[in-house]
């Protein structure tokens, strides 16, 4: 079933991945966004953010006549059977979700729907937000249904194509069979079920994918005090089906847009309802400690203090593969250097300054030039094939702290730099201690 008109408010990751999708698909979509900017880009064919694949989709959908942006909510909704929120539900007061945007536009556009329209959440929105549009909606005609978004930052578009599974949650089976059949072309597992639930998976998803990360940079820790190392344990762990081989990097804790604000929503939600969640408090606080242990080790690689001592800094958004810096790890562990006095020289492939509390260079040379030690955050595929010779020519110390095990140990060694990984004994912070 092709709908009439498909609009979707917010053009961020989700809503310009979801609109240039939708219009790939043989939908006609109009896509709007507050930000009246950017909305003159996208009709110019020019996507802000770094997503392999959307530039090209936006370019092709409009020339099809099958994409269209405007300003404003109210203007895309008035011809359109199906209208898709995307818009921010960012950490709130307290951790909650902030639902400001879903519910200014819910009342901008109560008064212009058009008769037995389909409002469908894909924003990440607690349990019982689908009822509280329905109620903010004030429309008998116009039913309302939970449809989770889980693409990635950096693979959005081909996530958005060939999903694992597809979430539709509604009160309302026909409205929830309505949409559904939008993504048909996709053949994609679906899964029908009620709003609450679909409202659920979402968040239960990504609080069950932040527990894996941190338990795995916990499980790193015990590697290195023990003797083990977390490549191979990882690796063992792994290949049992159960536990997959995804998901099981260590790093310097987990960030982005989503995970961090979704598992304090998360926790927020359960006190709501009367229940500690421990287990997603802990993965929180697990990922502040993962985060502080490379500080540890930097500080360690500099002989105990950071003060007044040059780091160089490679990498800064929150995983390769996006110029992200919400909720970033690496600024995290960066804030925190600096807190203790160091002075910091970042370089990152695609992000450009500048950035409070350091100097922000554009080439990874400049970057370690008179550093005492160099922490590598991001796991970029350009800092793999660094010359390390030059690198050790430029640092005035000799470690590298790879908070991602993601260079080569070897091509380090070889190069008479330390390279102090995470997860292994023989590269860990107990080798300085
Ligand atoms: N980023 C991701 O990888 C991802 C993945 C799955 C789900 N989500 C969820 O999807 C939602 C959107 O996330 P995002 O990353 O796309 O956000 P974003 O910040 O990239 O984009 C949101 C867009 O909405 C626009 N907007 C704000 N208020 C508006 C209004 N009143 N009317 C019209 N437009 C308005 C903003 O200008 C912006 O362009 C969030 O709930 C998020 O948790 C995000
Ligand atoms: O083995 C791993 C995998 C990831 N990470 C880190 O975990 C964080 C999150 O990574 P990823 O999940 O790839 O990023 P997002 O693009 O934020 O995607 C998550 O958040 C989205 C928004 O809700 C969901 O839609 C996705 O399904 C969910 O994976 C990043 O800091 C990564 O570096 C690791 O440290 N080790």
């Amino acid at each position: 079933m092709f709908a009439r008109r498909i609009a979707v408010v917010g053009t961020g990751y989700v809503g310009l991945t979801t609109g240039a999708c939708l219009a790939s698909l043989g939908h006609r979509v109009v896509c709007a966004d507050v930000d009246s900017l950017k909305v003159a880009r996208l009709r110019a064919g020019q996507v802000d953010i770094l997503e392999p694949g959307l530039a090209e989709l936006v370019v092709e959908g409009q020339a099809a006549g099958r994409l269209e942006f405007v300003v404003g909510a109210a203007a895309a909704v008035r011809e359109a059977d199906v209208v898709f929120l995307c818009l921010p539900t960012p950490m709130g007061v307290g951790g909650a979700a902030d639902l400001s945007a879903v519910e200014s536009v819910a009342a901008e556009i109560s008064e212009v729907l058009p008769y037995g329209t389909v409002i469908v959440t894909k924003s990440t929105v607690p349990v019982g937000t689908s009822a509280r549009v329905r109620a903010l909606l004030g429309r008998e005609d116009v039913a309302v249904v939970s449809n989770p978004e889980f693409l990635r930052e950096g693979t959005a578009v081909r996530d958005f194509l060939h999903p694992d599974r597809i979430v539709v949650g509604s009160d309302s089976p026909s409205a929830a069979e309505r949409v559904a059949a939008l993504f048909a072309k996709l053949g994609a597992p679906t899964v029908l079920m009620d709003a609450a639930s679909a409202e659920m998976v979402k968040y239960a998803a990504n609080c069950f994918l932040a527990m894996k990360l941190s338990y795995v940079n916990a499980v790193a820790e015990l590697c290195e005090l023990l003797g083990a190392d977390i490549e191979s344990v990882s690796e063992g762990m792994g290949y049992d089906k159960r536990i997959g081989q995804s998901f099981l990097k260590p790093g310097p804790g987990w960030g982005g847009s989503c995970l961090p604000k979704d598992t304090h929503a998360m926790v927020q939600i359960a006190e709501a309802a009367g229940v500690d969640f421990g287990l997603v408090r802990s993965t929180i606080e697990a990922n502040v400690r993962a985060q502080m242990r490379v500080v540890d080790k930097v500080r360690v690689a500099c002989g105990g203090s950071l003060a007044g001592v040059r780091i160089g800094v490679l990498g800064l958004a929150f995983k390769a593969g996006t110029n992200d810096l919400r909720d970033s790890p690496a600024l995290a562990v960066a804030e925190q250097l600096v807190l203790e006095g160091a002075e910091l020289t970042a370089f990152d492939p695609e992000v450009t300054g500048p950035l409070a509390g350091m100097l922000l260079v554009d080439d990874p040379y400049q970057a370690v030039k008179g550093a005492e030690a160099v922490v590598l955050l991001t796991d970029w595929p350009v800092f793999r094939t660094l010359d390390w010779v030059r690198v050790a020519e430029l640092m005035d110390g000799h470690t590298v702290v790879d908070s991602r095990n993601h260079l080569d140990a070897d091509a380090l060694e070889r190069a008479g730099l330390l390279h102090s990984g995470v997860g292994r004994a023989s590269l860990g912070v107990t080798q300085f201690s």
